[in-house]
C-alpha cells in the first residue's frame, strides 16, 4: 500500500444504516475540493463482481453453505482489486468503497460463524499487503437499520437473517474499530441524517486536510 499514492477509503455498517445515501454526500463534498476519486461497492463493481453479487442476494430456496458465500465474495473481490481498486490507487485517485473486507469478518464470520482464520487467510491471498487506510463504520441498533432496510420493498437473501444474525454483525464491526481504532471512525448512524452528514463533513474535512497536500507532493 505505501507504493500508492491515492487513499484507500471504505464504508461499512449494517443493512440500512445508509451507506448509499452517505456515500454521495462524501463523494459530493471531496469533489466540490478537487480531489479525483471513484466510487464504487462490494460485491460489485465490475461486471464479474456484479454478477455475483446477483447470485448472492438472490433469494433461493437452498441454503448457501457460508464458505461458498465467502468464496464467491472474494472472487468478486480478486477480480474489483485487479480491475478497479488497485489503478485507481496507482493513478492517485481517492477509491471510496461501499463496503469490502471488513464486511467479510462482520457478516460470514460474526453473522455465519464462520473462523476468522478462513477470512484472514483469504484476505492475505487475494489481497496481498493492500488494506484501507481509512474505514468509515456507520453504527445503529440493528433494528433501526433492518427497519429502514425494510422500509425499502422486497428483502434480498440478507435482509430476510432475523436480528439476532444482524446484532452479531454489529457486535463484530464494533469490535474490528476497537482492534484498529487507527483505522476506524466511528459514525452514529442512528442520529437524524442532518447530523450523520455533520459528522461526515468534519472527517471528510480532517482527511483532505491531511492528505491532499501530501499528494500533491507526491505529483
Ligand atoms: N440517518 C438517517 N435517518 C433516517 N433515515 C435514513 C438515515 N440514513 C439513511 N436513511 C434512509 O434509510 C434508508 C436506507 O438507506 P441506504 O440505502 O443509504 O442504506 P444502506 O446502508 O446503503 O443500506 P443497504 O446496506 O441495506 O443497502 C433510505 O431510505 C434512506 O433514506
Ligand atoms: C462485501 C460483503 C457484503 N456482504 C453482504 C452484506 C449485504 O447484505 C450485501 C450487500 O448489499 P448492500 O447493498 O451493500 O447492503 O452483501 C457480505 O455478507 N460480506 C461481504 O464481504
Amino acid at each position: 500500500m505505501q507504493a500508492m499514492r491515492g487513499l484507500f477509503i471504505t464504508v461499512e455498517g449494517g443493512e440500512g444504516v445508509g451507506k448509499s445515501t452517505n456515500i454521495t454526500c462524501i463523494r459530493d463534498y471531496l469533489q466540490a475540493r478537487g480531489v479525483a476519486l471513484v466510487v464504487t461497492r462490494e460485491p460489485g463493481g465490475t461486471p464479474l463482481g456484479e454478477d455475483i453479487r446477483t447470485v448472492l442476494l438472490q433469494a433461493r430456496r437452498e441454503t448457501v453453505a457460508p464458505m461458498a458465500e465467502l468464496l464467491l465474495l472474494f472472487a468478486a473481490r480478486a477480480q474489483h482489486l485487479r480491475d478497479v481498486i488497485v489503478p485507481a490507487l496507482e493513478a492517485g485517485k481517492w477509491v471510496i468503497c461501499d463496503r469490502f473486507t471488513d464486511a467479510s469478518y462482520a457478516y460470514q464470520s460474526g453473522g455465519r460463524g464462520l473462523d476468522s482464520g478462513a477470512v484472514r487467510t483469504l484476505e492475505n491471498l487475494v489481497q496481498g499487503e493492500l488494506r484501507p487506510d481509512y474505514t468509515l463504520l456507520l453504527d445503529a441498533p440493528a433494528v433501526t437499520g433492518l427497519e429502514r432496510a425494510r422500509g425499502r420493498g422486497e428483502l434480498d437473501r440478507f435482509e430476510q437473517e432475523e436480528l439476532v444474525f444482524f446484532e452479531r454483525v454489529r457486535n463484530t464491526y464494533l469490535q474490528l474499530a476497537t482492534e484498529s481504532s487507527g483505522r476506524y471512525h466511528l459514525i452514529d448512524a442512528s442520529q437524524p441524517l442532518a447530523s450523520v452528514q455533520q459528522q461526515l463533513h468534519t472527517i471528510c474535512e480532517q482527511l483532505h486536510a491531511c492528505w491532499a497536500p501530501r499528494q500533491q507532493q507526491l505529483r
